[in-house]
């Protein structure tokens, strides 16, 4: 989840993401033969196994292939940068995937998913990656399947845990006060290859929409003031800047602001978007119950929780 800086990361300004107790599992088994299967018990699809071959057949299931394609993205491409790190371009694998973060919603899934997959799938194989190599390998698979436009901020937040910063491909991790997280999520998902097309094309029509990256740039830098000095007041203001600038960039929703709102008016010192947007999650500062309460009598929000920052990473169970 962001605390600053999502979608302008990706154009080499710098973002803060934070790591929260919520998992995706991944467990990974070799096969006798060359076939891959998937089981994702979790995905929207209505919970569905695929089965196919290493390059050939298509995947035997009773939903539209291009469905299957777009859900299958981020898995099909881990598996194959796991048996690519392993030198075994024909294992067969058996990949069950189970995950507690609601998918397309601002929480990053897509990394967590990406970063267990290969974790899990190259121990199988046999090779022990360190977190950042992972990270590294995970960024690829995100940059792909988002179209070739991905920052390495999700990813490397997921492999190594806590609150880091990533700027272009320095990635750091961070040290931080504790912070009073709390969330808000709509119920809906997104699709971030699309947002992160959407603000590209905004970027390419107005030279005003460029500055808007730059802004959230510099809106980040002091946040990391803050985060220093430990100024909860003024991580709040900064995080409704950052808000604001992300909806200039259209990648707010009806839901988003009216969930923001509703945790500003709880007492939250600010709320923001977190991720792609679009729909999805929004993230608040309260070390009270007043927005957590205020979000779960807010129509647009179905589910609302605190979150604690996580201090692991990727880890094998
Ligand atoms: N439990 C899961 N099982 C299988 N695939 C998953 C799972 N969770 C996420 N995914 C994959 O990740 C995709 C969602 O990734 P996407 O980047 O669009 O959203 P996100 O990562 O949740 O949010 P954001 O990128 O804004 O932080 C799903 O369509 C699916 O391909
Ligand atoms: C919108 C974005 O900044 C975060 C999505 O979780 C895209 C990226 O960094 O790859
Ligand atoms: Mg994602």
């Amino acid at each position: 989840m962001y605390l600053f800086g999502e979608h302008a990361v990706v154009y080499g300004e710098p973002a803060v993401p934070c790591a929260i107790e919520r998992r995706a599992t991944v467990t990974v088994a070799e096969r006798g033969d060359d076939r891959q299967r998937v089981s994702a018990a979790d995905l929207t699809l209505d919970g569905f196994t695929v089965e196919y071959g290493a390059s050939d057949d298509a995947p035997d299931v009773d939903v539209p292939t291009p469905l299957v394609e777009a859900a299958m993205g981020y898995v099909d491409a881990a598996m194959a940068t796991a048996r690519d790190a392993a030198d075994r371009p024909d294992a067969g694998l058996d990949v069950t995937i189970e995950s507690d973060i609601p998918l397309g919603a601002g929480l990053g899934s897509s990394a967590a998913v990406v970063v267990a997959a290969i974790d899990a799938a190259t121990r199988e194989l046999g090779v022990d990656l360190a977190p950042e190599a992972i990270a590294e390998r995970a960024y690829e698979v995100e940059r792909d399947v988002q179209s070739g436009e991905a920052s390495r901020a999700d990813t490397f937040c997921s492999a190594v845990g806590g609150a880091v910063r990533v700027e272009g491909s320095d990635c750091r991790t961070l040290a931080t006060p504790d912070l009073p997280f709390v969330v808000g999520y709509d119920g809906t998902s997104h699709d971030t290859g699309e947002l992160v097309a959407g603000v590209r094309a905004l970027r390419e029509e107005y030279d005003f929409a460029r500055d808007t990256v730059g802004s959230i740039g510099d809106l980040v830098r002091r946040g990391e003031e803050a985060l220093r000095e430990g100024d909860v007041a003024e991580l709040g203001r900064l995080m409704d800047v950052n808000h604001g600038l992300l909806a200039a960039l259209g990648v707010s929703a009806r839901s988003l602001d009216e969930m923001v709102w509703a945790a500003r008016e709880g007492g939250a010192a600010g709320a923001k978007l977190t991720g792609a947007g679009g729909g999805g999650c929004i993230v608040a500062l309260d070390d009270g119950a007043g927005a957590e309460t205020a979000l779960s009598l807010t129509p647009a929000c179905d589910e609302s929780f605190r979150a604690e920052l996580a201090t692991d990473g990727v880890r094998a169970e």
